[in-house]
């Protein structure tokens, strides 16, 4: 693009060193001083002494206004500007070309999947796609970002002016779903900045240029949502959508979509209230909490005469509270000024914008739709479905391959093999119960060759992975439906003969007892005697 061919060969060249810190001594000792302080001061959690805040009556008519910048790395196997590889548990500073360490002479070379990744993401929300588009540097200061700036998009943007629909699951277990939607202001695209690693012990800084240079698209949400419940839904369906375009990997836990929340107060109709942001928070489960303690403490800060500052903030896990990191730096201390390096760009000479369009897969939302509409599911069944990778597919093939109703489909691979997975840590790919297994179990049950016990017994056997059939097990292991009812009606009356007790207290009218002698025979019979038949002749004997 912008740069020759030249600079990029200049520039593919990692310095392969292990742990290298790039800058002389001096320099790095100050800038490391000061880091480490700030990195103690805000790991300190500072209000530990603090009361919970709680909702007092007279601030109740506030409410909470929450808008997101998410940053998603984009799944790309290079760095946005250099051919560096881009890799997470990679040795520190294995990773790191010329350009990525802001060398004198590199020069950018822009990667066409990024591009292809942003754009992607952006008609995926309905975002209208800018032809040309603009680079800009944001300057600021910090150890692990070596060129003093970053290169970003702050006035024309790849990607502007979009939607995300999100929905979450209210009501008596979960079984209404609310839908709501939140507009994206824009989407653009930036480098991401190296890491700072502090030793407290040794009080040095480390420097980890590996990151440096990775290709970050900046999601930049209106503030449109009111607490931290919706603003952790909306992340979720991002993080499935992103997924299942394959722009981003999605894993909060490795950084790889990091969120922001800003979060303010006011009354409605009147204007919004000066906000705070809540950096880097990296689960969905800790953005809520942050959210919603925030919105508190500003309703309390407000209730009581008080005025919340603009200031930049952290979230404690451990204490579940925000605390202060530094002052919000103002707009013109960013000093943005055009790249020169990289003019501006026509996007459809990177990509076809209508090829690109054409690769979207269906989107969550459409899938759980579908799922609902085809096969009859409960809402809250879809969602698990498309929640869990691999699953959908997994419960399509096994819908289409047995006789069995979807909706007594669904129980099993929701409550037997997710349950299973779970309990094991395992994924979808690595089930050792595969659909067509268990859609030849379901045809058994359904053809009445096996009860309902006995297949949970099936389904144990499959899932410890012979490689033998249902239908195998049913007959190597004597599981199958005990047809005759002279020998079920025999093994009743031996059990009503042998409990003499129980039949007395079933007679006096305690009906459960029943259970109690319908397990007895099922005992004996393996689990293979009808417990519909069971029960009727159990009935009858007892009464
Ligand atoms: N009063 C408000 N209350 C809550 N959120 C707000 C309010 N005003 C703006 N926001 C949100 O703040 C975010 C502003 O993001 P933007 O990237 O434009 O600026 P920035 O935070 O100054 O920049 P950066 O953090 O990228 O350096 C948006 O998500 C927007 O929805
Ligand atoms: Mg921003
Ligand atoms: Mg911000």
């Amino acid at each position: 693009m912008a740069a020759s061919s030249a600079g990029m060969c200049t520039v593919v060249c990692n310095l392969n060193r292990q742990f290298a810190v790039h800058f002389p001594r001096t320099i790095t000792q100050n800038i490391c001083n000061n880091i480490c302080s700030r990195s103690l001061w805000t790991s300190v959690p500072r209000y530990h002494s603090q009361p919970q805040i709680k909702k007092k009556s007279a601030v109740r008519e506030l409410v909470g206004v929450v808008g997101l910048e998410i940053h998603a790395q984009i799944n790309s196997s290079t760095k946005l500007f250099s051919g560096s590889q881009v890799g997470f548990s990679a040795p520190p500073n294995s990773q790191v070309s010329f350009f990525d360490a802001s060398l004198p002479g590199t020069l950018p070379v822009l990667n066409r999947r990024c591009v292809e990744a942003a754009v992607m993401t952006g008609l995926a929300l309905d975002c209208t796609i800018n032809r040309k588009s603009l680079f800009d540097r944001k300057h600021y200061f910090y150890a692990d970002l070596p060129a003093g700036y970053q290169i970003t998009q702050q006035r024309v943007p790849i990607a502007e002016g979009g939607t995300l629909q999100y929905s979450h699951l209210i009501g008596h277990k979960q079984g209404q779903v609310v839908t709501k939607s939140v507009r994206i202001k824009q989407i653009q695209l930036e480098q991401d900045s190296g890491k700072s690693l502090h030793d407290e012990n040794r009080s040095q800084t480390f420097i980890d240029l590996n990151r440096a240079g990775v290709g970050l698209m900046e999601l930049v949400m209106e503030p449109d949502m009111q607490c931290g419940e919706e603003a952790a839904a909306a992340v979720r369906e991002l993080q499935l959508i992103l997924q299942t375009l394959g722009t981003c990997q999605g894993n909060m836990a490795e950084g790889q979509l990091r969120v922001d929340a800003n979060v303010s107060v006011h009354r409605p109709g009147e204007p919004l209230g000066v906000r705070t942001e809540v950096k880097n928070i990296n689960s969905a489960r800790f953005l809520a909490r942050a959210i919603d303690y925030e919105i508190e403490r500003q309703m309390e800060v407000v209730g009581s005469g008080g005025t919340v500052l603009n200031e930049t903030r952290a979230f404690d896990f451990k204490s579940g509270q925000t605390i202060p990191m530094r002052d919000k730096e103002g707009l013109q201390d960013y000093r943005f000024m055009p790249e020169p390096n990289l003019p501006p760009w026509w996007c459809t000479t990177v990509v076809l914008i209508d090829a690109v369009r054409e690769r979207i897969p269906e989107l969550p939302r459409a899938t759980r739709a579908r799922l609902v509409h085809a096969f009859g599911l409960r809402p809250e069944h879809s969602f698990t479905l498309v929640n869990e990778d691999g699953l959908t597919e997994y419960f399509e093939s096994l819908a289409n391959m047995t006789r069995a109703e979807p909706k007594k489909a669904i129980g099993w691979v929701i409550k037997d093999v997710l349950g299973l997975l779970n309990q094991q840590g395992r994924n979808v790919s690595q089930s050792p119960v595969s659909p067509r297994a268990l859609a030849q179990l379901l045809d058994l049950l359904e053809d009445g060759r096996v009860s309902s016990s006995a297949a949970k017994t099936v389904f144990q056997e499959l899932w410890k992975g012979s490689g033998r059939s249902p239908a195998q097990i049913v007959e190597e292991q004597d599981l199958g439906l005990v047809d005759d009812s002279t020998e079920i009606q025999r093994i009743c009356q031996s059990v009503i003969d042998s409990h003499p007790e129980e039949v007395r207290a079933i007679r006096a009218g305690n009906r459960k007892v029943l259970n109690k002698l319908m397990g007895l025979v099922q005992k004996q019979t393996k689990g293979r005697a009808d417990p519909v038949k069971v029960r009727a002749m159990l009935e009858e004997g007892t009464s």
